[in-house]
């Protein structure tokens, strides 16, 4: 594919994008009847270059996705719907699965510029299998399989375009639709990025549960660990805001990608209402046959001064409380990795991970899976991990369920990325919100053990929840 040229004495370089728009169309245009349109079932995609690699994904109107790592030079989005499919209860899992293995089987990819791309697709669930979907919730479902019919994915300074179809199509009418489309979203690709807004001041709400009901829930908590019913439980909170404009998803993602770069930016709409995270924490990566799974679990908060952070530092390194809820995760993670896997390396860590808002302890699992698990079998295994529910798993959950007075619907859920070979990696929705105009419901949580305090846990969740506060001033 010619390269464009960004600028020239004749050509402004504002003119750029519509070079690459009218060149991107005729590719579109060369290339659309090497997909196999007339195909009686399944899915094509068609790959097409783009001339530099992207650092934030453009907003259009519609539903959406998107995952930005800042560190890792990684983006995925997604928009439009190719194919999504639903569930809800215990196989949940199991039959997002079948879904997937039945597209996998049939979904062709057209790479007419070598660029090594594949069309992907997003998973992701709620934290609860069988939570009812309150109104809102109903926008963005209980679980999710969706193929996008537009998508951008860049790494490594590299970047394409991939556009996905079912099948059969007429090709005049894809081609008017998807011609429609590189004009929406390639002008957008090039704009600079926004200037940042002045902080806006946000009206802090209500907390659910209060101060008051957090402690007698830490209490409670307690005693189950007391009584030996449970050695772990994660109790969290949900705190709205409200701010004095409308909060721009563009912003919310370049602050959050500024402010977090070594962690997941998670942007998924629906509707009007937005799921948007920046997480620390993998649930998994999966290429080929190699995992790797985190755990992470043990918190301090950070200080300005360099002195006292390493104090900090050093107390959580050490601390026994941290080091025991920790122990949990990991173990809890290599016996779920262990029902899939060849081979297990010991635990790397417990080492330190550092983030603006707070530190944590983390551990990587890694390892060699048996062939033919995929993305929905290491989910189903893997989550929830006590490090975002509780040990034992069940006990942890029904306790969670009896007594948590909120819903959590995706917040310690998980989203990410489905490879056509169903690969792929996930991610634990933390440090989130849901979002919906000029309203934010924040969510927040902090693991019990034996010696917990329930007023330090709920500084926890005040630092953690500073890392969406933070970035919403500026949306
Ligand atoms: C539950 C949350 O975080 C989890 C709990 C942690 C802890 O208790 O130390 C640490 C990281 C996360 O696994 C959250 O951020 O809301």
């Amino acid at each position: 594919m010619p390269r464009p040229t960004t600028s020239c004495l004749h050509d402004p370089v504002m003119l750029a994008p519509l070079k690459v728009l009218e060149q991107l169309k005729a590719r579109l245009h060369e290339t659309i009847g090497t997909l196999p349109l007339g195909q009686p079932g399944g899915y094509a995609s068609l790959i097409l270059e783009l001339p530099h690699g992207l650092g934030i994904a453009p907003d259009l109107a519609g539903p959406q996705f998107h995952f930005a790592h800042n560190h890792r030079g990684d983006l995925r989005a997604g928009y439009g719907i190719a194919g999504e499919w639903r569930a809800r209860g215990p196989d949940r899992l199991r039959i997002l699965r079948a879904a997937a293995k039945g597209v996998a089987a049939n979904w062709q990819h057209m790479d007419p510029d070598e660029t090594g791309f594949l069309g992907f697709g997003m998973l992701g669930f709620a934290a609860s299998p069988n939570e009812s979907p309150n109104a809102g919730l109903a926008e963005l479902p209980n679980a999710i399989f969706w193929l996008p019919e537009l998508a951008l994915c860049s790494h490594d300074g590299q970047a394409a375009l991939i556009l996905t179809t079912a099948l059969p199509m007429g090709i005049d009418s894809l081609l008017t639709r998807w011609q429609n489309q590189l004009d929406q979203i390639v002008p957008l690709l090039d704009l600079p990025a926004l200037d940042p807004l002045t902080p806006a001041h946000l009206d802090r709400g209500l907390s659910t549960p209060d101060q008051e009901d957090w402690r007698e829930l830490v209490f409670a908590a307690l005693d189950e660990i007391d009584q030996e019913r449970l050695r772990k439980v994660v109790l969290c909170r949900r705190l709205r805001l409200t701010g004095q404009r409308r909060f721009d998803l563009t912003r919310l993602n370049a602050a959050l990608t500024y402010l977090f770069p070594s962690c997941q930016v998670v942007s998924i709409r629906r509707h009007r209402t937005s799921f948007v995270a920046a997480t620390p924490e993998r649930l998994f990566t999966q290429r080929r046959d190699r995992i790797e799974a985190d755990a992470i679990a043990g918190t301090a908060c950070r200080a300005e001064d360099a002195e006292r952070d390493a104090q900090i530092t050093r107390g959580l390194r050490t601390c026994e409380k941290n080091l025991r809820e920790h122990q949990v995760v990991v173990e809890a993670v290599t016996e779920a990795l262990s029902q899939c896997s060849r081979s297990l390396e010991p635990p790397d860590g417990p080492r330190i991970l550092q983030l603006n808002n707070v530190q944590h302890l983390r551990s990587i699992v890694r390892g060699e899976l048996h062939p033919d698990v995929d993305v929905f079998r290491l989910a189903e295994l893997l989550h929830p991990t006590p490090a975002t529910n509780g040990q034992p798993r069940q006990e942890a959950r029904d306790w969670l369920d009896r007594s948590e007075p909120l819903e959590r619907g995706w917040y310690t859920g998980a989203a990410g990325i489905v490879e056509p070979d169903l690969t792929g990696e996930l991610w634990v929705l933390l440090r989130c919100a849901r979002i919906s105009e000029r309203i934010a419901d924040l969510y927040a949580g902090a693991g019990i053990v034996a010696g917990s305090d329930p007023m330090s846990e709920w500084e926890e969740t005040e630092h953690k929840l500073a890392a969406m506060s933070t970035a919403l001033q500026f949306a």
